[in-house]
């Protein structure tokens, strides 16, 4: 039994101004409310859910350059990655809901710290989340997450207050992109000069899903087999289907698509952290829209654990004797 480990971590911060924040915080409990625990628990999994981290206003908290609230974001990610850390030398496969992804600074930070050696990184995402606080086009940390983490980026990241305790922990070549739609000129650089692997819905469309999941395979895997990071933003999902976003873009993964992607995570048997991020029912304008949203959510993370579209049984089952 895979033992899970849910914790939900309002990432206020990674939405810095007022218009944009707020709404997000209700992702996890939305995620919650739709069953999750319970659809994990009847496929098998073992699930312990830690409840929300509530993470407290900085107070006179000032842009450090571009970058909003640099204090709330920094405090609240080095929470957040203690937790991982914790639940991840506890042997469980942690589950963070958010919250935006700037959560996923200390999802990574702490699952790379208990894994001790390399990790590989599946971001699914319409954005690539790597603008340095010195390219960012809003200050917004969600968009910025990534560039803390990779090592290959570190000369390129001024001091920000309560930012200091992050070390790099992410070889950009242990990197994989899939449903990048929107990228900024900056960081199609970075991606570019870096050489990270891109899987944008360009070839999505060219290669088809199948052919994208293989190629990442092979290409995580050509070295060494590393646990995964799998970091996955709901606005990589086409906004049709999930709508209650921050950033939504047109032409995302369809359902298929998206579900196929956990499914094949799975099936490597190195999945080893799961963020789940973006989920924001005030963006929905309908509560039909928010379900929707919140559905797909809850069918990825099962779709990580095993649940499989042709259908699971519990190991052991037998047929009834007549
Ligand atoms: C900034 C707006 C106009 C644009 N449509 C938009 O969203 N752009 C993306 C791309 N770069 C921006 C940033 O760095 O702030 C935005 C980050 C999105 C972060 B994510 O966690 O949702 O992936
Ligand atoms: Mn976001
Ligand atoms: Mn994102
Ligand atoms: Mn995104």
């Amino acid at each position: 039994i895979i033992v899970n480990f849910i914790i939900t971590a309002w990432g206020s911060s990674g939405r810095l101004s007022p218009k944009d924040r707020g709404g997000v915080e209700d992702g996890p409990d939305r995620i919650r409310s739709a069953g999750l625990v319970g659809r994990l628990q009847a496929q098998g999994c073992g699930v312990k859910d830690y409840g929300n981290l509530r993470f407290d206003d900085v107070a006179d908290d000032a842009p450090a350059g571009r970058v909003m609230r640099p204090r709330a974001v920094g405090s609240a990610s080095r929470t957040l990655a203690h937790a991982v850390f914790t639940a991840k030398t506890d042997g469980h496969t942690p589950v963070m809901l958010g919250g935006d992804h700037s959560l996923a600074i200390g999802s990574i930070h702490g699952h790379a710290a208990a894994a001790g050696g390399a990790l590989s990184v599946v971001w699914v995402d319409a954005h690539a989340d790597i603008n340095t606080p010195l390219t960012t086009p809003t200050g917004n940390v969600h968009g910025q997450a990534m560039s803390y983490l990779v090592r290959e980026l570190h000369s390129k990241i001024p001091a920000l207050p309560h930012f200091s305790w992050i070390k790099p922990c992410v070889s950009a070549k242990d990197i994989v992109y899939i449903g990048l739609r929107d990228v900024d000129p900056e960081e199609h650089y970075i991606l570019k000069h870096l050489g990270i692997k891109v899987f944008s819905m360009t070839e999505v469309d060219g290669l088809g899903i199948a052919r994208v999941m293989e190629e990442t395979c092979d290409y995580l895997f050509s070295d060494a087999k590393k646990p995964i990071h799998l970091s996955y933003d709901i606005d990589a999902i086409d906004p049709l289907l999930a709508p209650a976003t921050g950033t939504p873009v047109v032409g995302g993964l369809t359902y298929r698509e998206g579900i196929y992607i956990t499914e094949q995570i799975c099936q490597t048997g190195l999945l080893s952290a799961v963020d789940l991020v973006e989920v924001n029912p005030k963006q929905g304008t309908t509560e039909a829209q928010v379900l929707s949203t919140v559905q797909i959510a809850v069918d990825v993370l099962l779709g990580c654990f095993g649940r499989r579209r042709g259908g699971n049984h519990p190991a052991g089952y037998r047929l009834p004797e007549p």
